[in-house]
């Protein structure tokens, strides 16, 4: 996996920057050595199984966790230590979020808006109605689904120069998805929002992401999401070839009849490696479901 570890340059002013990020919970280490490095107007896609630790590092990057050692750092300043103008750049919202339940949806607008430059009024209004939430229903009386969807909408209406999401898709039904993840594209591409979001579908990566990180047994695979079908293979080595295959790789399974699969990726100079040519070995094309079932499953 070390070889695919995107290497942390010093992008000190980078929107987003990890490093070395460690931390564990009373059941033992979720995050080993985080690094992960985010450059301007770029999109990525987290994915990792349930409890795989998305939303701590999530939480570790935008300073409401202090993470055992290594730090998150954001346009340059750490994570934990946050200037009023760093926080006015950046948006994030949580798998729940909870706070400002007695106000209302146009209330907490009203209210948080003030503290934004660039807020977009009838971007929020607009969204409200779109996807279905009363502008004066109180935020505590509503379904954990449209609460999270406010959030959403409270985050894209503050034009964030950077925007973090926890699984913004749970909240959604595919119409309104579909709309976020156009937002997304729209939002990287002209303003140069950088956007983080969780995710456990891989269609929406491959829809809008630019880079993908896989969270794995506390470790991150970082690639660009276009780069992945090129540089990784399925590998099938037959019983009799299987003493040969490399020992380090990804996602590697026994099969019952002795042969084996495992990840493989393109060395430095684009070939595979030399297992890939022994006598009954296959190589076999992987997409991004796929690679993650392979690493993950
Ligand atoms: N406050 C906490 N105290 C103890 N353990 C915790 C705490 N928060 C998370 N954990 C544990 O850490 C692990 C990672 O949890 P986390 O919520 O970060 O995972 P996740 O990848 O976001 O999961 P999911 O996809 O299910 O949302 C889990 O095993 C979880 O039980």
């Amino acid at each position: 996996m070390n070889a695919v570890l995107r290497s942390i340059t010093d992008h000190d002013a980078a929107p987003l920057a990890v490093h070395k990020l460690t931390h564990g919970y009373e059941d033992g280490l979720v995050l080993a050595g985080i690094d992960l490095t985010l450059l301007q107007g770029s999109v990525l896609g987290l994915i990792g199984r349930n409890g795989a630790g998305k939303s701590t590092l999530i939480r570790a990057m935008v300073g409401l966790l202090k993470p055992d050692s290594g730090e998150a750092r954001l346009f340059g300043e750490p994570a934990l230590k946050l200037s009023d103008s760093v926080k006015a750049r950046l948006a994030y919202v949580p798998q729940q979020p909870e706070a400002l339940a007695w106000l209302t949806a146009q209330q907490m607008f009203d209210y948080v808006g003030r503290f934004y430059p660039s807020w977009d009024a009838s971007f929020a209004k607009t969204k409200l109605r779109e996807w279905g939430i009363l502008p004066n229903k109180v935020l505590g009386k509503l379904s954990p689904g449209e609460r999270q969807r406010v959030d959403l909408i409270r985050a894209l209406a503050s034009q964030p120069s950077l925007l973090i999401l926890d699984e913004p898709a749970a909240a959604l039904d595919p119409v309104a998805r579909r709309d976020l993840l156009r937002e997304i594209a729209l939002r990287a591409g002209e303003a140069g929002t950088t956007v983080l979001f969780s995710t456990h579908i891989v269609s929406d990566l491959e829809r809008v992401a630019s880079d993908i990180a896989f969270l794995h047994e506390g470790k991150l695979l970082q690639c660009a999401v276009d780069e992945t079908k090129e540089r990784f293979a399925r590998l099938w080595l037959p019983a009799s070839m299987t003493a040969a295959a490399p020992s380090n790789t990804l996602g590697k399974t026994r099969h019952a009849d002795g042969s084996l699969s495992l990840v493989i990726e393109r060395r430095a100079d684009g070939s595979w490696p030399e297992a890939a040519r022994l006598p009954g070995a296959r190589v076999d094309a992987l997409g991004l479901e796929d690679l993650f079932v392979e690493i993950a499953g």
